[in-house]
């Protein structure tokens, strides 16, 4: 049996860290087994202007621990009033690695997100000219979709017409949850992926549900059926270039998780190379592990890899089962089964 697997040092290429109290207690678990992550802009009032994002970077980097090795990869949230200047030049700095599109009250903090795609059409096009990637939170808000169809109601209806309108554009299809998304994915040729999380190769729609609701289990895009975290579990662990890892890790305190309105969101960061080493150990495929977290994610930003490498001890992991903040209890996500992987 394999008692250790060396890696090069993983990415999360889709995080939330929040700010303040918050981004100081959940920050530490990302910096340890993640060099980079793309920086989720949904703050309230959200990253807008290159100069917020800088802003913003500021204040992870000071929220850092002494010695740690971790790069915020900044990100700019799409609203119809976007300035194409303002991205393009914090790009050109180097600052902004993607923009992120949330349709109008998709999902937390989505408020000022785009209700009229057409309002956006400079900002994607001078986005493709410029080579900087499109991340898409994919669900739409109609009211009348059913939930569990907004996936892929979002894909015909909003990414297709995008991508079919701006034809150089890259885009990520942002925490994929249902086959249609994978196959939609594997259906171009280039320019299009999907980062996928942790909780979508563990959990299906029956862990939130089934014998009483759990609210830790609910984050959006919401889990589907069990059809679909197959699918899942066959994208990430095949290796394909065109998936991989971005955790969606999204803390919220447990007071605003445990409420007869609860918030979206699975804290995954400080479990998640644990839960993935098992995942693709149980798939037969740890040899896959390391494309997915460490190789395709910078592949497709047109970074390079990590050179540094981490090695995982086949030893059981000691994660707490939540973290404390200022603010009250932050509960880490329980895979529900036992832990054999120590990162
Ligand atoms: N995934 C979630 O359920 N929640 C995220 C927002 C998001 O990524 O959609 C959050 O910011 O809490
Ligand atoms: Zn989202
Ligand atoms: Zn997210």
């Amino acid at each position: 049996m394999t008692q250790s697997i060396t890696i090069r040092r993983p990415d999360d290429w889709h995080l939330h860290l929040r700010d303040g109290d918050m981004l100081r207690a959940v920050l530490p678990h990302s910096a340890r087994d993640f060099a980079r992550a793309i920086i989720m802009p949904n703050l309230v009032p959200p990253v807008v202007t290159g100069a917020q994002a800088a802003a913003y970077r500021e204040r992870i980097m000071a929220a850092l621990p002494e010695g740690a090795d971790f790069t915020p990869l900044m990100t700019l949230y799409l609203t119809e009033d976007t300035d194409p200047d303002d991205v393009a030049r914090a790009h050109a700095e180097g600052l902004i690695h993607a923009v992120k599109l949330y349709p109008a009250g998709a999902t937390t903090n989505s408020a000022s997100g785009v209700s009229n795609f057409d309002k956006v059409a400079p900002v994607l096009d001078r986005m493709a000219e410029i080579g900087l990637p499109l991340c898409t939170h994919g669900e739409v808000t109609d009211s009348e979709i059913d939930i569990f169809d907004r996936e892929a109601v979002f894909i015909d209806r909003v990414l297709d017409p995008i991508r079919r309108a701006h034809p150089n554009l890259r885009v990520i299809m942002e925490h994929i949850t249902t086959a249609d998304a994978a196959d939609y994915v594997r259906s171009a040729d280039s320019g299009l992926a999907a980062t996928i999380t942790t909780h979508h190769l563990v959990i299906n729609r029956n862990h939130i549900l089934a014998g009483g609701i759990r609210p830790h289990y609910y984050c959006l895009p919401v889990a589907k059926r069990e059809t679909h975290r197959l699918a899942l579990r066959v994208a990430a662990t095949s290796g394909d270039a065109r998936f991989f890892l971005g955790t969606d890790s999204a803390p919220h305190t447990d007071g605003a998780k445990l409420q007869p309105c609860g918030c979206a969101g699975c804290f995954t960061a400080p479990n998640t190379l644990s839960i993935l080493a098992q995942v693709f150990e149980d798939d037969g495929a740890l040899d896959n592990l390391e494309a997915f977290t460490s190789l395709n994610g910078p592949a497709f930003y047109g970074l390079p890899p990590n050179e540094t490498r981490i090695t995982m001890r086949r030893e059981a992991p000691q994660h707490p089962s939540s973290i404390d903040t200022p603010d009250g209890p932050v509960t880490v996500f329980d895979p529900g089964f036992d832990l054999h992987w120590t990162s």
